[in-house]
């Protein structure tokens, strides 16, 4: 049995970091995906492995199942029983990785292997079989790459985890997985990526599982809110990745400890944040019937990714690199705002309507002589997507 999955990754159009605190944002899937590659080999043989072949680091791990059960226990995993990693598991997790010694420039790594093993076992249980992952995703670098992995393989096992292959119904040339399974896929997306960031929102999960643009709000207390959005208009962006490496997990920390430092100030700056994405939701659906309404429309959603950036750097989470870009874009009267957790990694920048292809290049070649790389999306495509 085997089967393949793929899985987008994001930009936040307006609202990273507040979203943790209970903001809304604004994210959309783009055309960039990480695909796992699930085979299930028969069981009750000899020498049983879990096998992960990480094509692009060329890295080829492999658990004995014994050894699997052995520290972690028996489960009865399944893919509808969804479960969260408690500290103690993560800590059996983080000495089964330890064993593999990972060459220390991939030891980021690590919490994606925990967050492999906990979604395989949790799901598969100990099944021998062998994992392959591709990306196309820059890793670490705001674009969603953990979530994208999270789905994509939630996605993988859940379409081996038995009485789910069913329930996946075609459409055209491709297939997905009927709504309350989608759901599932991103619960369990969600749980890997708590292993990945310690305490995400909930936004990049939902966007690579559900795909196109969707306005995200988590609720503090209840369950979290999605609202697709239908953009009436094209929206082109322009991604520069500054090469910055980053990590979610300690940028999202550093700004819940300037909100514990300052919680009435940090509050007023994610309340205004939750404003841009309010007027941004509204902005996009807005019609724009000729040229003049689509440039004023532009207009506007510059502005509130101009607010929106300004405030990102308020909370700490920009960086030299994404300033220079800011500068270097500003130039050409464009605006750019950093995507995902900052501290380096991408930034977006809005690309209108009439911009000449010689001012794109322009620019282009000027942030590329400053080392950095930049390439075009496509915003707003399909969401997880499996090939049985
Ligand atoms: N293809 C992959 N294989 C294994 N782990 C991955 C993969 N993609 C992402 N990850 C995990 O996610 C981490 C990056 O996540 P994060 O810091 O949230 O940045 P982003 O999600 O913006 O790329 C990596 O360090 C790794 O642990
Ligand atoms: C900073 C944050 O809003 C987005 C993080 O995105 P990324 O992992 O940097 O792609 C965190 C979150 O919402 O979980
Ligand atoms: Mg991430």
């Amino acid at each position: 049995m085997e089967v393949r999955c793929r899985a987008p990754g994001k930009i936040i159009l307006a609202g990273e970091h507040a979203v943790v605190h209970g903001a809304a944002a604004i994210a959309a899937s783009i055309d960039l995906y990480t695909e796992v590659h699930i085979s299930l080999r028969p069981s009750g043989q000899e020498d049983e492995l879990i096998e992960l072949d990480l094509k692009d680091m060329g890295l080829n791990l492999s658990w004995p199942c014994s050894q699997l059960k052995e520290v972690l226990g028996d489960c009865s995993a399944h893919g509808s029983v969804l479960m969260s990693c408690t500290s103690e598991k993560l800590e059996l997790l983080s000495g089964l990785v330890a064993q593999k010694n990972i060459p220390q420039e991939n030891v980021q790594l690590n919490s994606g292997l925990y967050a492999f093993l906990f979604l395989y076992t949790s799901i598969l249980g100990y099944k021998p079989g062998k994992t392959i992952v591709t990306s196309e995703l820059p890793m670490g670098s705001g674009l969603g790459s953990s979530a994208s992995f999270c789905v994509a393989l939630s996605g993988a096992l859940i379409a081996l985890s038995e009485g789910f292959s069913l329930k996946i119904k075609e459409k055209k040339d491709q297939f997905s997985f009927e709504k309350n399974v989608l759901e599932l896929v991103s619960k369990w997306a969600f749980e890997g990526e708590r292993i990945v960031h310690g305490k995400p929102s909930g936004i990049d999960n939902t966007v690579s599982t559900f795909g196109n643009m969707i306005k995200f709000k988590k609720e503090l207390k209840t369950t979290s809110s999605m609202t697709p959005l239908n953009s009436t208009t094209p929206l082109k962006m322009l991604i520069t990745d500054t090469r910055v490496g980053r990590n979610t997990k300690s940028l999202v920390s550093s700004v819940s400890e300037r909100a514990l430092r300052h919680p009435d100030t940090m509050s007023s700056v994610f309340n205004a944040i939750n404003s841009i994405s309010d007027e941004l939701a509204l902005l996009v659906e807005s019609p724009a019937a000729d040229k003049a309404a689509v440039s004023e429309k532009e207009e506007k959603l510059m502005e509130l990714m101009q607010m929106n950036q300004g405030l990102l750097q308020c909370i700490g989470v920009s960086h030299e690199s994404i300033e220079t870009v800011v500068r270097t874009t500003m130039k050409e009267k464009l605006v750019s705002k950093l995507t995902g957790a900052g501290g380096g990694g991408c930034v977006l920048t809005f690309v209108p309507t009439l911009l000449s292809a010689a001012v794109t290049e322009k620019v282009i070649s000027e942030l590329e002589k400053c080392g950095f790389r930049c390439f075009m999306v496509e915003v707003g495509g399909p969401g997880v997507q499996v090939f049985p």
